[in-house]
């Protein structure tokens, strides 16, 4: 044990780094695990690469022979489709079957044409799943760990075993889940891993169950689940307590609750214990390799997991914010640059004068003025209890700022805009949109049709935009949320239309409000055109 001051300045007491840490993730088999989620072969070398430039120890790659979409995954990083800079890919199975001979078991031959250097393998060490499950007496078990570990390691290769339900099995008979340890470590097992398969572990119970099992005299490793909302806390518990091999997954997936976050994990054991567990520089892609991962198996991000998350950093209190100013590091814990992530000011009826000098300062308008940003602060507040949003509206926010400092140079006016919509549907649609602008002198009037009035009035918008703006050929509306916000009042309701553009460089948010949804999806068509034109 080291003494360390804290970031608070008081000391605390926290491991030494071990010489030799493990990192291993097991996204590709544990995280496959997870309801909903399907990995093809091109997803898992894509996010093997994404973790090898993360640089974690150990890929697990899945379980070949168990489905052929495992075996050929393994075959296709054989065949060199898979080159990596700093993990090992590792094959996982099980222990070989009950009354059989590790020789001559086809997946434990399987885990040999992975070829890969390192396998791990997962075998009972609950008496109860040894009877139960495996059907078997507790002496076959061990000795199908016996025979399977000796039989990989007599193959050449490097074995972790994985102790299923150990901290369970131990609860129910510490004496034969440390004879499995024991049994693995005496085979040649080089790293011998305590499970919380059903994830029911606390932090406080960890220590004793660990280094019971460090007693037997192994490297030992942990692969906690979350069904307590502890997998992290349980990682760092076991890691205090001895274990130097950390399994979880990337932004936690796994069976059911899911694994350890093994991006939270490193991080904490970076920087706040201080290990070296990866090259700072690796440390600061953690974010882009988190939303990566998330584009690859199709899980949404979420916005609150540590670090990482969207709003990991995001600021959304007038307080906050104004502390912020002073020093950002009063309502922080540690920077987000380290893993790779941004402090985000958000602007709402919560905020103060600082949230909006600071938004201004990252739009790049000057707002240090007490007056001028006291002004907007009041038109944000009294525009949200109106029903708009501008936490994630920035353009819509950013007209407002234009508008209040004197700098909204409008690229069109709109004279009128009408829309009719109808049961008779034809090629162009089944809406029909007038809209009358002007630029500069000139006033044009167009007619665009298509499918819902907001298609019809963007047509309309667009048609008459064009001769004037070129450019707006390239505005593409991307995704389009409607919210009612008074459900009290039923068809007459408040709704809030929120519509992202694009025009392949720039993303862009705006917000549009009315008692009618085209009148709130026409304004915030409306500023998404403007904004647009306006900003660079
Ligand atoms: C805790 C974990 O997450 S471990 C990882 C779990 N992952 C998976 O199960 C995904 C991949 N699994 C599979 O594709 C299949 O279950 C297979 C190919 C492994 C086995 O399929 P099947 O032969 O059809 O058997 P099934 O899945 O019904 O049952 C598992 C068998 O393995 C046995 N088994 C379970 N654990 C072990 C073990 N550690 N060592 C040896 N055998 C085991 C069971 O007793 C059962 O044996 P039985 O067929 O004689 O009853
Ligand atoms: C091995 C494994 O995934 C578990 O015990 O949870």
């Amino acid at each position: 044990m080291t003494t360390r001051p804290s970031e608070e300045g008081t000391m605390t007491t926290l491991p030494a780094a071990h010489d030799v840490f493990h990192l291993y993730d097991t996204t590709l088999r544990d995280g496959a695990q997870q309801e909903g989620l399907r990995l093809t072969v091109q997803d898992k070398l894509r996010i093997a690469r994404l973790l090898d430039e993360l640089g974690v120890g150990f890929i697990e790659g899945g379980w070949p022979g168990a489905n052929p979409n495992d075996t050929a995954f393994f075959a296709a990083a054989a065949s060199g489709e898979l080159k990596l800079e700093n993990a090992k890919l590792t094959a996982f199975g099980s222990t070989r079957r009950v009354g059989g001979r590790a020789s001559s078991d086809p997946l434990t031959r399987a885990l040999l044409d992975a070829q890969t250097e390192v396998i791990c393998l997962v075998a009972k060490s609950h008496d109860e799943h040894v009877h139960r499950a495996l059907k078997t007496d507790l002496a076959e078990n061990l000795a199908m760990v016996t025979d399977t570990v000796k039989f990989l390691t007599g193959e050449g290769r490097r074995v972790f075993l994985d102790c299923e339900h150990f901290f369970d099995g131990y609860r129910a008979n510490p004496g034969y889940a440390l004879a499995v340890v024991k049994t693995a470590a005496d085979a040649g097992a080089e790293v011998v891993v305590l499970c919380d398969t059903n994830g029911g572990m606390l932090p406080a119970w960890m220590g004793e169950v660990v280094s019971a099992a460090g007693a037997v005299g192994v490297d030992l490793g942990i692969h906690c689940h979350n069904d307590t909302g502890c997998a992290v806390a349980n990682t760092l518990a076991a890691v205090d307590a001895g274990a130097m091999h950390v399994q979880g997954t990337m932004n936690g997936h796994g069976e059911r609750t899911g694994n350890a976050d093994l991006i939270t994990v490193a991080a904490n054991l970076q920087l706040k214990y201080g290990w070296p567990v990866m090259p700072a520089a690796n440390l600061a892609r953690a974010t882009s390799v988190s939303q990566a991962v998330a584009a690859i198996t199709h899980v949404a991000p979420n916005a609150r997991q540590p670090y990482v998350g969207q709003s990991a950093f995001a600021h959304k209190a007038g307080l906050h914010a104004s502390a912020i100013r002073v020093d950002a590091n009063l309502y922080q814990h540690t920077d987000p640059k380290l893993v790779g992530n941004d402090m985000r000011m958000l602007v709402s009826d919560m905020a103060g004068r600082a949230n909006i000098q600071i938004k201004g300062d990252e739009l790049g308008f000057d707002l240090s003025d007490r007056d001028v940003a006291a002004r907007i602060t009041d038109v944000v507040k009294q525009r949200e209890m109106d029903g708009y949003s501008y936490e994630s509206a920035d353009a819509s926010f950013e007209l407002l700022v234009r508008d209040e400092i004197g700098q909204l140079d409008k690229q069109f006016e709109v004279l009128k805009w009408r829309v009719l919509t109808s049961d008779e549907v034809s090629d162009e649609g089944d809406s029909e949109a007038t809209v009358k602008v002007t630029v500069g002198e000139q006033t044009t009037a167009r007619v665009g049709e298509g499918f819902g009035p907001l298609n019809a009035l963007d047509k309309a918008l667009r048609s008459a935009l064009k001769k004037s703006h070129p450019q707006v050929e390239g505005f593409e509306l991307t995704d389009y949320r409607v919210r009612i916000l008074e459900s009290a009042h039923g068809t007459d309701a408040i709704t809030r239309v929120l519509i992202d553009t694009t025009d392949g460089r720039r993303r862009w948010t705006t917000v549009g409000v009315g008692t009618n949804v085209v009148e709130a999806s026409w304004e915030a068509l409306h500023d998404a055109y403007q904004w647009g034109l306006i900003a660079r």
